[in-house]
């Protein structure tokens, strides 16, 4: 048997620009299948950017850049959305259709990416709400669940196509220290899984709890560094 060892995520002497902006360079790093890796970095030094560019809504034309065997620098437009169905997209403000329910949310993306069989999808809604731990919320419309749930909805909206990796882009941003903990238990139970989750985040104390490696987006380029270091 062979083992397949490429990393999900891989750059090297990568650059970002914005326009004629550099906002990136010197980008060398990788992520290993199933890791957990942080990504912080002040505000404006390009985390939000970057993570565009790993799901191609932000182009890359300077150094080597793939992710999950895409090359992001040749990726072509009608190969965005097979790349987007190895990813799994989590953001701040959750991003779900109001006037859907839970499982009409999911149903949603569900048909958008090629599922047809209705109870495929009826049995697949089961298994994702009953994984974020919503599986009473299924007929309730987003206004009925707090920001913690409707967090969980747009996680679980991204785990459908079961995704080798998760890009999350501040999740707890607009959440409670509590409701955060939670969301950050479900995130390590999804990695445990083996699914890899780089995640961009303010929150230190999270990280101290739930230690991994930490990229940080600082000078223009992304360097490794810990906990003790952003600490001080
Ligand atoms: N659409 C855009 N047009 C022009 N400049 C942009 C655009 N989006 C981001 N920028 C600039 O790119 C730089 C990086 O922004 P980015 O949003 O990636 O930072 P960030 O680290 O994610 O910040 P935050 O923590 O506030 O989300 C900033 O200087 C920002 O002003």
């Amino acid at each position: 048997m062979t083992f397949n060892s490429d990393p999900i995520v891989s750059f090297q002497e990568g650059a970002i620009f914005q326009n004629e902006n550099k906002i990136l360079e010197n980008i060398n790093f990788e992520i290993s299948k199933g890791e957990f890796v942080y990504l912080v970095g002040r505000t404006g030094s390009g985390k939000s950017t970057l993570l565009k560019t790993l799901y191609a809504d932000h182009s890359i034309n300077v150094g080597k850049a793939s992710v999950a065997g895409f090359d992001l620098t040749k990726i072509k437009r009608k190969q965005i959305s097979s790349l987007r169905r190895k990813m799994g997209i989590v953001f701040q403000d959750f991003q779900l259709f109001d006037d859907r329910t839970v499982a009409e949310n999911l149903e949603f993306v569900m048909r958008a990416t090629g599922w047809k069989d209705r109870s495929k999808i009826k049995t697949r809604i089961a298994e994702l709400t009953m994984d974020v731990g919503l599986s009473t919320k299924c007929d309730s419309f987003p206004f009925q669940l707090s920001g913690g749930e409707q967090q969980r909805v747009s996680i679980a909206r991204a785990l459908v196509n079961y995704p080798q990796i998760m890009i999350a882009d501040e999740p707890t941003g607009n959440l409670d220290p509590e409701v955060s903990e939670e969301i950050y238990e479900l995130f390590e139970s999804i990695n445990r899984k083996g699914t890899a989750i780089l995640m961009a985040t303010h929150a230190y104390s999270m990280i101290e709890k739930h230690p991994a490696r930490i990229l940080l987006c600082e000078s223009q380029t992304i360097k490794q560094t810990s906990i003790e270091s952003l600490a001080r």
